[in-house]
């Protein structure tokens, strides 16, 4: 067998030109079952962008004790957000996907759109070789993070990598590694939250809570923690909120370590006491709504915030398939078609 898999016979030795565009996102459990969630988890956390602690202990730790406790527990918590559609985050992915072809499209681009999980299905590796298969040899890749992070985008890199490195032909290469500083994020951003201060009023405090990471991953260069800044910065500025009126935050804390802070559990557990009861919570490092904003934020972070003495506690949904979202989008790609 060919070391390198080559262009298929068919259309012979010449390159066919055609353009594709390739959404990434994280990926997600088959099923809220605990062991439809282990085999997502065991995938997800052995990646080493994703915890970054040497392999044979981060090994016996993960099989030993963590693929044995939180499957069950992760699955109870998929049950909580699960759909007739699926996994929140698939079933908007697929949307994102649909729309995006259509409003390309429309503006007279032939190309065509895919999208694949990093982790679970469809996976990077067989989407990428029905790209190949249909002629696919301008690939634009959009991972789906506004703000790179090593664990997301670094990591959706070495899957496309990975697979890539096992053609012959290599396709013409874009990769679109941050957007969150995007000039259509920021609107997109702003009139979502401009749309609920209109129709619930404007809030004490705009919480933006972002995915956290370990503190140490900053130190070691990821730039994740001063991109979140940046889309905080830009956003804050469009709306013209001031210093009082907002506060960025980190959440998903995983494991015993130091993470980026301020934890948005300890926030929103400390405001009601300084007299804050009335806020709004975006979540603007997901492009889609996923188990991390629907239960985390939108269902336990609540109860933390009521608990503590909080009276009105909103969450905007992620921009999701939105108008102003697949614009965006089609924005980033469109140099590269
Ligand atoms: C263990 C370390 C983790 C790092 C670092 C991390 C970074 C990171 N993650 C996202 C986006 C998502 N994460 C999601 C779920 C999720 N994340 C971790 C761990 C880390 N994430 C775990 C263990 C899980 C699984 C759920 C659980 O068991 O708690 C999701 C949602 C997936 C879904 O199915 O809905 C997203 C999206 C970003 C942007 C990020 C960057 C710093
Ligand atoms: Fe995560
Ligand atoms: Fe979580």
């Amino acid at each position: 067998m060919a070391r390198f898999s080559g262009l298929d016979k068919e259309t012979g030795h010449k390159a066919r030109g055609k353009t594709g565009v390739l959404l990434l996102n994280l990926g997600t459990p088959d099923a809220p079952t605990a062991s439809a969630v282990r085999i997502y988890l065991a995938e997800f956390l052995a990646d080493p962008r994703v915890v970054e602690i040497p392999k044979l202990i981060w090994m016996i730790i993960l099989h030993g004790i963590i693929l044995r406790v939180r499957p069950a527990k992760s699955a109870a918590l998929y049950k909580q957000v699960w759909t007739e559609a699926g996994s929140p985050l698939l079933d908007i992915s697929q949307r994102q996907q649909a729309k995006l072809a259509n409003h390309l499209h429309a503006q007279g681009h032939d190309v065509s759109v895919h999208l694949a999980m990093r982790y679970g299905s469809p996976s990077t590796a067989s989407t990428l070789q029905a790209m190949h298969k249909q002629g696919v040899d301008n690939l634009v890749v959009l991972p789906l993070y506004p703000q790179y992070a090593a664990p997301t985008t670094g990591s959706a890199f070495d899957a496309l990598a990975k697979e890539l490195m096992k053609w012959r032909y290599i396709p013409a290469l874009h990769f679109i590694n941050t957007y969150h500083d995007n000039p259509d994020l920021i609107d997109a951003l702003a009139a979502s939250i401009e749309k609920d201060f209109e129709q619930h009023g404007k809030p004490q405090k705009l919480v933006m809570s972002y995915h956290g990471m370990p503190e140490r991953n900053l130190h070691l260069g990821d730039p994740y923690y001063c991109f979140c800044m940046k889309t905080t910065r830009l956003v804050v500025e469009k709306l013209g909120l001031t210093e009082d009126e907002y506060v960025a935050t980190f959440q998903s804390r995983f494991g015993k370590a130091k993470w980026l802070q301020p934890y948005t559990d300890v926030t929103i557990g400390s405001l009601p006491e300084k007299g804050v009861t009335d806020i709004a919570v975006i979540c603007p490092a997901f492009s889609a709504d996923c188990l991390e904003t629907l239960e985390e934020i939108k269902g336990e972070n609540r109860h933390v915030f009521e608990d503590a003495g909080g009276k009105n506690f909103r969450y905007i949904e992620c921009l999701n398939d939105n108008d102003d979202h697949i614009n965006m989008m089609a924005n980033l790609v469109k140099p590269f078609l």
